[in-house]
């Protein structure tokens, strides 16, 4: 059942529980998918566990036919109830199912048959090496993976970048969730941003004809389960490079690429929630991070350039020369 037909079962089933009168069942009904639709010609309607000895509660019933082809009374006064189950069974249903649909999220946008009979993890770490690029919106995480896909051969995939591309993906069922979660900052339920980089991945080792990869996942995870269900399903990481800046500089330069990067959260209200979110759930994935050891913390507060420097000093004082 598609979730338009769930959302459609749910509205039918509110309204039979508002309004327990023939015309506002026969409306409902009418709003049913045409599958689940049934015409009655009449409908004698009565909430009454004692139905069947029930008076009628609309007198104008006798004239009305009765919709049932079998077990009918023949008096006229028998109520039948079967129409009323279906409604709600079929509104239930669909309820139900709209709202385990949104709780388990499909996992793979692509929709891979394959993927469920996948290992886990997807990716050796012994083949395959994995950089998580962290740090407040606008604190220069992009700019910088630029700069080590140059001097390190890095595959360099944005989270952001894979999710607005998803966004735009004409026919995605995520399209519109996504949107909502960027503008306001929030963050995309971790099945839809992981598969996107599973798949990203895929597409990139197919393409590089090599088992052997390093990868930068920037703006990524920035929730502690997407770190787990990534690290368990993926790839484990190896690393991660921590930009520390300043809410202060991160908001100017933000503000500043909100002039032409056409981006529908660099404004003033989104950023201000993306630095909420920041705080309060991705600062926590840096600091488990941390403990584990695995955090290199560049300062990203000077201009680019010197940024970057420190970036190399550290990642080869870390992983050595041919890392
Ligand atoms: N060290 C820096 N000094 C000054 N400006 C910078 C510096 N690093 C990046 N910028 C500029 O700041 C803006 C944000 O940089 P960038 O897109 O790299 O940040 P980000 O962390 O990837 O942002 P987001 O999380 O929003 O994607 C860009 O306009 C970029 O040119
Ligand atoms: O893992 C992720 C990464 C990003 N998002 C959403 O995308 C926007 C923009 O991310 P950028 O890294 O700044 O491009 C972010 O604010 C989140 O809404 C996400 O949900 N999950």
């Amino acid at each position: 059942m598609s979730i338009a037909a769930a959302a459609v079962g749910r509205q039918a089933w509110r309204k039979l529980a508002r309004n327990n009168s023939t015309a506002a069942i026969r409306r409902t009904i009418s709003l049913l998918p045409k599958s689940q639709q049934f015409r009655p010609t009449s409908f004698v309607p009565a909430f009454t566990a004692n139905a069947s000895k029930a008076a009628p509660r609309f007198s104008q019933s006798q004239q009305y036919r009765s919709y049932s082809s079998g077990g009918s009374s023949g008096d006229g006064t028998k109520v039948k109830f079967w129409p009323f189950v279906l409604v709600l069974a079929a509104g239930t249903g669909g309820w139900v199912l709209l709202i385990n649909r949104q709780k388990n999220m499909p996992p793979n946008p692509k929709q891979t048959a394959s993927s469920s009979a996948k290992p886990t993890p997807a990716f050796s770490p012994s083949e395959v090496t994995v950089l998580f690029v962290l740090g407040g919106p606008g604190a220069g995480k992009g700019t910088q993976c630029a700069n080590l896909v140059n001097d390190f051969s890095f595959h360099h995939l944005s989270a952001g970048d894979l999710l607005r591309a998803e966004q735009d993906r004409p026919g995605s069922q995520y399209g519109q969730l996504i949107q909502d979660c960027i503008k306001n900052g929030a963050i995309v339920p971790m099945e839809v941003t992981v598969a996107l980089l599973e798949n990203a991945m895929a597409d990139a080792i197919a393409k590089s004809g090599s088992k052997k990869a390093r990868f930068l996942i920037d703006g990524f995870p920035r929730k502690m389960d997407q770190a787990f269900q990534f690290e368990k399903v993926v790839c484990p990481a190896k690393l991660v490079l921590f930009f520390d800046c300043p809410e202060q500089v991160m908001e100017g330069r933000l503000l500043e690429r909100g002039k032409t990067s056409g981006r529908a959260d660099d404004n003033a209200e989104s950023i201000r929630k993306r630095f909420r979110t920041f705080v309060e759930t991705s600062m926590p994935v840096v600091e488990y991070y941390d403990k584990e050891g695995k955090v290199i913390k560049v300062d990203a507060t000077p201009g680019p350039k010197e940024v970057y420097e420190d970036v190399k000093r550290k990642l080869v004082g870390k992983l050595g020369e041919n890392f």
